[in-house]
């Protein structure tokens, strides 16, 4: 394996890469043979037919087809898994995964929260925490159910990929399209973050509109990796997630033996400190879709899929405004996260690694404190908030929670008094 990490700039680029010079068939995608005697693959992420713009594949030259495993059987007892009862309309808020017991890599430590919609129907999402201690080892793994947006939260991880390798740190995201093959080593003793495994359309740049051709997360700011291999013999295990299920195949070699590859299919990292964030500059609070990093469409124009939204580090400077998100009850489903920090319309209780889940026509907003405090607060100078990342990620459709999330040690029952202390400040005789 090469470990030099390189990546090529640009989201949704044709790029072409080879770890061997010459590797890449020249002129052509499908040679009658292939340099260094590989195997020539096809890999897309899109209909055949869909529009250029939309249009995703790449060709991959590897040392052995991926169709070289064992038939899958089931892998069982996954907490992976999704499986739902009554979805409450309450305000949810959990406390981060405890603590590890034993030891615990990226697959086994992915615990599934919330989901909506389905893979069959290539729409919705499902929403994982993780958290590991080891690195996956001799072992494999694939969603075809969709493609995985990870945002870490805690220590710095390797993702070696069919593709290449991406190393990330906090703060960065890492988006493995549907059906890469990848493993997750730890750069540090323990691993965090969260998913959403989109089964929708694949994540894209939003349009601009008015704010113009800059803003927001800028394309050259996303990176893919440059083609990297593993020439390995020896048992490996594949791990799919497909249809909502886990299954596990063996292998006798690495399948992470891609040795060179072009197109537009790939993973690639995002450095969400890179994200220029706007705002209001005179009054009011702006609604959150200003601060749009990626979005799944749906077939319904202007409606995601799944909108990825983040609160960056920026300044507050509206006047006669309450400048913390306002109360609100939305059509949309909203789960949120934090990597760090503070979250400004929560004074206590949401905490990094921590989740809420606030689902259509729920009603939420600032805590009481935050209520008080910024209702009475001189906002004659800009307000600097600093050191913090929060993100949700915005649903079309309710976002039930599974049944191990509601039933988890971690939900905070009280969640509902952080509203139970907003004063009656209505006097009738007076505006
Ligand atoms: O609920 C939240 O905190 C997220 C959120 C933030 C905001 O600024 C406006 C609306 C919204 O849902
Ligand atoms: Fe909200």
């Amino acid at each position: 394996m090469d470990t030099a990490l390189q990546y090529q700039a640009g989201f949704g680029n044709s790029f072409a890469t080879e770890a061997l010079p010459g590797a890449l068939p020249v002129g052509r995608n499908s040679p009658q043979r292939c340099a260094y005697g590989l195997y020539a693959e096809q890999l897309t992420g899109s209909a055949f037919t869909a529009p250029r713009a939309e249009n995703r594949r790449s060709w991959l030259y590897r040392i052995r087809p991926s169709a070289m495993h064992t038939p899958f059987q089931p892998l069982v007892a996954s907490a992976m898994r999704s499986d739902f009862g009554a979805t409450p309309p309450n305000q949810l808020r959990w406390n981060p995964l405890p603590a590890l017991q034993q030891p615990t890599d990226f697959v086994d430590g992915l615990v599934c929260m919330a989901g909506n919609g389905d893979p069959h129907a290539q729409a919705g999402s499902a929403i994982y925490l993780y958290a590991a201690n080891r690195s996956m080892q001799q072992r494999v793994f694939y969603s075809a159910d969709g493609e995985l947006l990870i945002v870490l939260q805690q220590g710095r991880q390797r993702f070696i990929t069919e593709l290449g390798v991406i190393e990330a740190e906090p703060q960065e995201i890492v988006v493995i399209p549907r059906g890469v093959r990848f493993k997750v080593e730890l750069l540090d003793a323990e691993a965090r973050g969260y998913i959403c495994e989109n089964f929708g359309a694949n994540f894209r740049l939003p349009d601009l509109g008015p704010i113009g051709s800059n803003g927001l997360a800028n394309a050259r700011d996303f990176l893919t990796p440059v083609a990297a291999y593993e020439d390995v013999e020896g048992p490996h295990e594949l791990v799919a997630k497909f249809m909502g299920q886990l299954w596990t195949a063996q292998m006798a070699h690495s399948p992470l033996d891609v040795v060179a590859w072009h197109g537009n299919y790939a993973p690639y990292k995002y450095d969400l400190r890179r994200f220029n964030a706007i705002g209001s500059i005179s009054y009011d609070h702006p609604d959150p879709s200003i601060f749009l990093v990626l979005h799944s469409a749906s077939d319904t124009p202007g409606v995601s899929n799944i909108d990825f939204v983040i609160f960056p580090p920026r300044i507050l400077a509206m006047q006669d405004t309450f400048r913390p998100p306002w109360f609100h009850r939305n059509i949309a489903s909203e789960f949120m996260g934090l990597v760090h920090g503070a979250y400004d319309a929560k004074a206590d209780g949401f905490v990094p690694g921590g989740s809420s889940l606030h689902n259509c026509m729920t009603g939420h907003g600032p805590d009481a404190e935050t209520f008080e405090k910024a209702s009475t607060a001189d906002i004659s100078q800009p307000h600097v908030i600093t050191d913090t990342m929060a993100f949700m990620f915005e649903t079309r459709c309710v976002l039930r929670p599974t049944l191990q999330a509601l039933a988890s040690p971690q939900l905070q029952t009280d969640y509902h008094q952080c509203w139970q202390g907003l004063q009656k400040h209505f006097h009738p005789e007076k505006p």
